[in-house]
Protein backbone atom coordinates (compact mmCIF):
# COMPACT_ATOMS: atom_id res chain seq x y z
CA UNK A 1 0.00 0.00 0.00
CA UNK A 2 1.56 3.58 -0.89
CA UNK A 3 0.30 6.64 0.52
CA UNK A 4 -2.59 6.54 2.94
CA UNK A 5 -6.00 5.39 2.38
CA UNK A 6 -8.94 6.91 0.66
CA UNK A 7 -11.70 4.25 1.73
CA UNK A 8 -11.61 0.66 3.43
CA UNK A 9 -13.08 -2.21 5.08
CA UNK A 10 -11.79 -3.63 7.91
CA UNK A 11 -13.16 -7.59 9.22
CA UNK A 12 -16.37 -6.71 7.79
CA UNK A 13 -19.10 -9.09 7.64
CA UNK A 14 -22.50 -8.52 5.97
CA UNK A 15 -25.05 -10.75 5.54
CA UNK A 16 -28.57 -11.07 4.04
CA UNK A 17 -31.34 -12.82 5.31
CA UNK A 18 -31.27 -14.95 8.28
CA UNK A 19 -31.64 -18.55 9.40
CA UNK A 20 -31.51 -21.57 6.39
CA UNK A 21 -32.12 -18.59 3.82
CA UNK A 22 -28.99 -16.83 5.02
CA UNK A 23 -26.33 -15.66 2.70
CA UNK A 24 -23.35 -14.00 3.79
CA UNK A 25 -22.14 -11.66 1.32
CA UNK A 26 -19.22 -10.37 2.53
CA UNK A 27 -17.33 -12.43 5.02
CA UNK A 28 -14.58 -10.95 7.21
CA UNK A 29 -13.57 -8.99 4.69
CA UNK A 30 -10.22 -6.34 5.02
CA UNK A 31 -9.14 -4.51 2.47
CA UNK A 32 -7.94 -0.62 2.03
CA UNK A 33 -8.69 1.75 -1.24
CA UNK A 34 -5.40 3.63 -1.73
CA UNK A 35 -5.56 7.57 -2.44
CA UNK A 36 -4.69 8.25 -5.86
CA UNK A 37 -5.08 5.16 -7.42
CA UNK A 38 -7.80 3.52 -9.63
CA UNK A 39 -8.77 0.29 -8.31
CA UNK A 40 -11.30 -2.71 -9.97
CA UNK A 41 -13.43 -4.93 -7.55
CA UNK A 42 -13.54 -8.23 -9.49
CA UNK A 43 -14.64 -11.52 -8.79
CA UNK A 44 -17.81 -13.90 -10.11
CA UNK A 45 -21.46 -13.31 -10.30
CA UNK A 46 -22.55 -13.13 -6.07
CA UNK A 47 -18.72 -12.72 -5.08
CA UNK A 48 -19.84 -9.83 -3.13
CA UNK A 49 -18.44 -6.88 -5.38
CA UNK A 50 -21.82 -4.85 -5.35
CA UNK A 51 -22.44 -5.79 -1.71
CA UNK A 52 -18.83 -4.22 -1.12
CA UNK A 53 -19.08 -0.85 -3.26
CA UNK A 54 -22.83 -0.58 -1.41
CA UNK A 55 -21.16 -1.08 2.06
CA UNK A 56 -17.91 1.12 1.48
CA UNK A 57 -20.08 4.43 -0.48
CA UNK A 58 -22.81 4.04 2.78
CA UNK A 59 -25.64 3.02 1.15
CA UNK A 60 -25.86 0.02 2.85
CA UNK A 61 -24.80 -1.13 6.36
CA UNK A 62 -22.57 -3.84 7.69
CA UNK A 63 -23.30 -6.73 10.74
CA UNK A 64 -19.47 -6.09 11.80
CA UNK A 65 -16.31 -4.75 11.51
CA UNK A 66 -15.33 -0.75 10.29
CA UNK A 67 -15.70 0.84 7.30
CA UNK A 68 -13.80 4.22 6.55
CA UNK A 69 -13.96 7.21 4.22
CA UNK A 70 -10.65 8.79 4.93
CA UNK A 71 -10.70 8.84 8.80
CA UNK A 72 -14.34 8.41 9.32
CA UNK A 73 -15.70 5.16 10.30
CA UNK A 74 -19.47 5.22 8.64
CA UNK A 75 -20.51 2.29 11.30
CA UNK A 76 -20.60 5.03 14.06
CA UNK A 77 -22.29 7.61 11.79
CA UNK A 78 -26.56 8.63 12.19
CA UNK A 79 -28.49 8.59 8.83
CA UNK A 80 -28.31 12.49 8.18
CA UNK A 81 -24.42 12.39 9.07
CA UNK A 82 -24.18 9.34 6.24
CA UNK A 83 -26.58 11.46 4.00
CA UNK A 84 -23.79 14.52 4.01
CA UNK A 85 -20.88 12.42 4.08
CA UNK A 86 -21.90 10.86 0.48
CA UNK A 87 -23.32 14.17 -0.51
CA UNK A 88 -19.82 15.61 0.55
CA UNK A 89 -17.04 13.26 0.46
CA UNK A 90 -18.01 10.69 -2.04
CA UNK A 91 -18.68 10.78 -5.83
CA UNK A 92 -20.84 7.70 -7.96
CA UNK A 93 -21.11 6.66 -11.06
CA UNK A 94 -23.29 4.09 -12.34
CA UNK A 95 -24.26 2.01 -15.18
CA UNK A 96 -27.56 3.69 -16.17
CA UNK A 97 -26.02 7.16 -16.11
CA UNK A 98 -28.99 8.23 -14.11
CA UNK A 99 -29.37 11.57 -15.40
CA UNK A 100 -31.73 14.12 -15.48
CA UNK A 101 -33.31 14.22 -18.37
CA UNK A 102 -35.05 17.71 -18.12
CA UNK A 103 -31.84 19.36 -17.41
CA UNK A 104 -28.73 20.49 -19.43
CA UNK A 105 -25.57 18.88 -18.72
CA UNK A 106 -24.07 21.64 -16.81
CA UNK A 107 -27.25 21.81 -14.93
CA UNK A 108 -26.71 18.05 -14.36
CA UNK A 109 -22.81 18.30 -13.73
CA UNK A 110 -23.52 21.51 -11.05
CA UNK A 111 -26.75 19.87 -9.39
CA UNK A 112 -25.60 18.12 -6.15
CA UNK A 113 -23.24 21.30 -5.84
CA UNK A 114 -26.77 23.65 -5.92
CA UNK A 115 -28.55 21.34 -3.89
CA UNK A 116 -25.45 20.86 -0.71
CA UNK A 117 -25.23 24.82 -1.32
CA UNK A 118 -21.68 24.73 -2.44
CA UNK A 119 -20.01 26.98 -4.30
CA UNK A 120 -18.41 25.34 -7.75
CA UNK A 121 -14.91 25.81 -8.13
CA UNK A 122 -14.87 27.00 -11.72
CA UNK A 123 -11.59 26.44 -12.55
CA UNK A 124 -11.22 22.36 -11.39
CA UNK A 125 -15.45 22.67 -13.28
CA UNK A 126 -13.65 23.58 -16.49
CA UNK A 127 -10.39 21.38 -15.85
CA UNK A 128 -12.92 18.58 -15.94
CA UNK A 129 -15.25 19.53 -18.51
CA UNK A 130 -12.21 19.91 -21.06
CA UNK A 131 -10.54 16.50 -19.74
CA UNK A 132 -13.53 14.95 -21.07
CA UNK A 133 -14.49 16.70 -24.02
CA UNK A 134 -17.89 18.10 -22.91
CA UNK A 135 -17.24 21.71 -23.44
CA UNK A 136 -19.55 22.15 -26.38
CA UNK A 137 -22.11 19.69 -25.13
CA UNK A 138 -22.77 21.63 -21.87
CA UNK A 139 -26.22 23.25 -23.15
CA UNK A 140 -27.33 19.53 -24.33
CA UNK A 141 -29.96 17.79 -22.88
CA UNK A 142 -29.37 13.72 -22.13
CA UNK A 143 -31.45 12.57 -25.03
CA UNK A 144 -29.02 15.00 -27.20
CA UNK A 145 -26.25 12.76 -26.16
CA UNK A 146 -25.43 9.69 -27.02
CA UNK A 147 -24.72 7.05 -23.95
CA UNK A 148 -20.82 7.49 -23.99
CA UNK A 149 -21.21 11.37 -23.57
CA UNK A 150 -24.51 10.91 -20.61
CA UNK A 151 -20.99 8.79 -18.95
CA UNK A 152 -18.94 11.41 -18.99
CA UNK A 153 -21.67 13.84 -18.00
CA UNK A 154 -22.12 11.62 -15.03
CA UNK A 155 -18.33 11.81 -14.49
CA UNK A 156 -18.07 15.12 -14.55
CA UNK A 157 -21.04 15.02 -11.88
CA UNK A 158 -19.33 12.82 -9.30
CA UNK A 159 -15.43 14.34 -9.80
CA UNK A 160 -16.77 18.03 -9.92
CA UNK A 161 -17.31 18.36 -5.86
CA UNK A 162 -13.87 16.80 -5.70
CA UNK A 163 -14.54 13.60 -3.63
CA UNK A 164 -12.69 11.39 -1.53
CA UNK A 165 -13.40 8.98 -3.73
CA UNK A 166 -15.63 7.96 -6.90
CA UNK A 167 -17.37 4.78 -6.79
CA UNK A 168 -18.20 3.83 -10.28
CA UNK A 169 -20.95 0.75 -10.86
CA UNK A 170 -20.13 -1.19 -13.90
CA UNK A 171 -19.73 2.07 -15.31
CA UNK A 172 -19.06 0.91 -18.65
CA UNK A 173 -21.57 -2.12 -19.10
CA UNK A 174 -24.10 -0.10 -20.87
CA UNK A 175 -21.50 1.18 -23.55
CA UNK A 176 -20.29 -0.18 -27.04
CA UNK A 177 -16.69 -0.70 -26.82
CA UNK A 178 -15.03 2.69 -27.91
CA UNK A 179 -17.38 4.64 -25.73
CA UNK A 180 -16.68 2.41 -22.81
CA UNK A 181 -12.76 2.82 -23.70
CA UNK A 182 -13.54 6.55 -23.40
CA UNK A 183 -14.80 6.46 -20.25
CA UNK A 184 -12.33 4.20 -18.94
CA UNK A 185 -9.44 6.69 -20.22
CA UNK A 186 -11.29 9.30 -18.37
CA UNK A 187 -11.57 7.55 -15.04
CA UNK A 188 -7.74 6.83 -15.31
CA UNK A 189 -7.00 10.26 -16.58
CA UNK A 190 -8.71 12.02 -13.32
CA UNK A 191 -6.68 9.83 -10.77
CA UNK A 192 -2.82 10.04 -12.69
CA UNK A 193 -2.88 13.80 -13.77
CA UNK A 194 -5.97 15.49 -11.72
CA UNK A 195 -5.09 13.04 -8.30
CA UNK A 196 -8.96 11.41 -7.69
CA UNK A 197 -9.09 8.34 -6.53
CA UNK A 198 -11.36 6.04 -8.09
CA UNK A 199 -12.79 2.64 -7.20
CA UNK A 200 -14.87 0.55 -9.91
CA UNK A 201 -16.86 -2.72 -9.95
CA UNK A 202 -16.48 -4.31 -13.41
CA UNK A 203 -16.89 -7.83 -14.77
CA UNK A 204 -14.73 -6.87 -17.44
CA UNK A 205 -11.17 -7.98 -17.90
CA UNK A 206 -10.53 -4.84 -20.34
CA UNK A 207 -11.82 -2.38 -18.13
CA UNK A 208 -9.67 -3.68 -15.34
CA UNK A 209 -7.00 -3.13 -17.45
CA UNK A 210 -6.87 0.19 -17.01
CA UNK A 211 -6.77 0.22 -13.59
CA UNK A 212 -3.42 0.37 -11.01
CA UNK A 213 -5.02 -2.30 -8.86
CA UNK A 214 -7.34 -4.89 -8.75
CA UNK A 215 -9.30 -6.86 -5.66
CA UNK A 216 -10.76 -10.09 -6.76
CA UNK A 217 -13.51 -11.22 -4.50
CA UNK A 218 -14.78 -15.17 -4.38
CA UNK A 219 -17.69 -16.18 -1.96
CA UNK A 220 -17.36 -13.09 0.27
CA UNK A 221 -13.81 -12.89 1.11
CA UNK A 222 -10.53 -11.36 -1.00
CA UNK A 223 -9.29 -14.00 -3.21
CA UNK A 224 -6.49 -12.42 -4.60
CA UNK A 225 -4.75 -9.02 -5.26
CA UNK A 226 -3.64 -7.99 -8.68
CA UNK A 227 -1.12 -5.11 -9.31
CA UNK A 228 -1.59 -3.69 -12.63
CA UNK A 229 -4.02 -6.26 -13.75
CA UNK A 230 -3.80 -6.67 -17.49
CA UNK A 231 -6.46 -8.29 -19.32
CA UNK A 232 -4.56 -11.58 -19.47
CA UNK A 233 -3.82 -11.45 -15.71
CA UNK A 234 -7.04 -11.23 -14.49
CA UNK A 235 -8.55 -13.67 -16.81
CA UNK A 236 -5.84 -16.47 -15.74
CA UNK A 237 -6.93 -15.09 -11.89
CA UNK A 238 -10.58 -16.11 -12.75
CA UNK A 239 -9.68 -19.15 -14.21
CA UNK A 240 -7.92 -19.89 -10.89
CA UNK A 241 -11.31 -19.67 -9.35
CA UNK A 242 -12.34 -21.95 -11.41
CA UNK A 243 -14.84 -19.63 -13.14
N1 LIG B 1 -30.83 -7.63 -0.93
C1 LIG B 1 -30.38 -8.90 -0.90
N2 LIG B 1 -31.08 -9.87 -0.28
C2 LIG B 1 -30.62 -11.13 -0.23
N3 LIG B 1 -29.45 -11.55 -0.76
C3 LIG B 1 -28.71 -10.63 -1.39
C4 LIG B 1 -29.13 -9.26 -1.50
N4 LIG B 1 -28.18 -8.58 -2.20
C5 LIG B 1 -27.21 -9.48 -2.50
N5 LIG B 1 -27.53 -10.71 -2.02
C6 LIG B 1 -26.70 -11.93 -2.13
O1 LIG B 1 -25.41 -11.63 -1.64
C7 LIG B 1 -24.41 -12.26 -2.45
C8 LIG B 1 -23.48 -11.19 -3.02
O2 LIG B 1 -24.23 -10.37 -3.92
P1 LIG B 1 -23.59 -9.15 -4.74
O3 LIG B 1 -24.71 -8.51 -5.48
O4 LIG B 1 -22.79 -8.32 -3.81
O5 LIG B 1 -22.62 -9.92 -5.72
P2 LIG B 1 -21.88 -9.35 -7.04
O6 LIG B 1 -20.50 -9.93 -6.99
O7 LIG B 1 -22.02 -7.89 -7.11
O8 LIG B 1 -22.73 -10.06 -8.17
P3 LIG B 1 -23.02 -9.61 -9.70
O9 LIG B 1 -21.70 -9.64 -10.38
O10 LIG B 1 -23.94 -10.69 -10.19
O11 LIG B 1 -23.66 -8.26 -9.65
C9 LIG B 1 -25.16 -13.04 -3.52
O12 LIG B 1 -25.27 -14.38 -3.08
C10 LIG B 1 -26.50 -12.36 -3.57
O13 LIG B 1 -27.50 -13.27 -3.97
Amino acid sequence: MDGPAAAGVADVVKTYGNGDTAVRALDHVSVDFAARRFTAIMGPSGSGKSTLMHCLAGLDTVDDGKVLIGQTDLTGLSDAALTRLRRDRVGFVFQSFNLLPTMTAQDNILLGLRLAGRRPDLAWFDTVVDALGLRTRLRHTPGELSGGQQQRVACARALVGRPQVVFADEPTGNLDSRAGAEVLDFLRTSVRELDQTVVMVTHDPVAASYTDHGVLLADGRVAAHLTRPTADTVLAALTNLGV
